[in-house]
């Protein structure tokens, strides 16, 4: 079994002290492409804001592998794409942990940009300012970032929202390779429930706590899509902490 690169025990992750998502323990493992699923709100990015450290733990913990390079992609609106920037200027961001936010960029980084730009289908488009994209090239800049960044572990967060199907094909491709191909680590929020049987080997679904973890198409079955929909229909949104009773809904990853 390949060691795990982020370790979840009993983790709590709360706004104000209201749990998002709540007592998550299982680790995700070296080389693994995991979609996470569940419905609108049920803690899936917050999940991801956690093991970035944006999110402190409320209690339990979230152990990320000393060392390792994360790359996070959050959702599109949270990217401010009014900013001044052209697809070039957006994508180099990805270099700024090898080379600082001043350092001065090398023929190899430009090769580096140049190159990630067109692994995502988007030659020449290096000085296309990014308010002038439509939403598919700004998800395969964003995607082109993430390339140069050359991370161990990504996370990104609905990423196939909002762009059509060859888009989406093209970067479903892409984040395989980056798991079978080059050993890295990918946790995809996703909700097209397809799209996960047929391209994600396995799954985490979240109803604020896990209902269930594990091979894709068996965590996608009928009886835990229904129980996590009786979970969320369920949950109290101004509820100040959970009843450890009915909230300790510990889930192992099976492996
Ligand atoms: N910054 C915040 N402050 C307070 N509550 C928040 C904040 N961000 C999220 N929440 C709440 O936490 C819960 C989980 O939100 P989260 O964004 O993690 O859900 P999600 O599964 O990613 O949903 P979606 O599919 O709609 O993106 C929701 O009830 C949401 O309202």
């Amino acid at each position: 079994m390949q060691p795990a690169v982020v370790t979840f025990s009993d983790l709590t992750l709360s706004y104000g002290g209201h749990p998002a998502v709540h007592h998550l323990t299982g680790a995700v493992r070296r080389g693994s492409l995991t979609a996470v699923v569940g419905a609108n709100g049920s803690g899936k990015s917050t999940l991801m804001k956690g093991i970035v450290g944006i999110l402190p733990p409320m209690t339990g913990r979230c152990t990320v592998q000393r060392g390792l390079r994360m790359a996070y992609l959050p959702q599109q609106s949270e990217v401010d794409r009014s900013f001044p920037a052209r697809v070039i200027d957006l994508v180099s961001l990805g270099l700024w942990p090898k080379r600082g936010l001043l350092g001065r960029h090398r023929q190899d980084d430009r090769d580096a940009v140049r190159q990630a730009l067109s692994g995502v289908g988007l030659d020449g488009f290096e000085s296309r300012p990014i308010d002038s994209l439509s939403g598919g090239q700004m998800q395969r800049t964003l995607f082109a970032r993430v390339l140069v960044q050359n991370a161990d572990l990504i996370l990104l967060d609905e990423p196939f929202n909002a762009v059509d199907a060859r888009t989406v094909a093209d970067l479903v491709a892409l984040l395989k390779r980056w798991q079978s191909e080059e050993g890295r680590t990918v946790l995809v929020v996703v909700h097209d429930l397809d799209l996960v049987r047929e391209h994600f080997p396995e799954a985490l679904l979240l109803a604020r706590r896990p209902v269930a973890w594990g091979d894709a198409r068996d965590v996608l079955d009928a009886g835990n899509l229904l129980k996590a929909r009786q979970f969320h229909e369920a949950w109290d949104e101004t509820a100040p902490w959970c009843e450890p009773a009915h909230g300790h809904a510990h889930q192992e990853r099976a492996s």
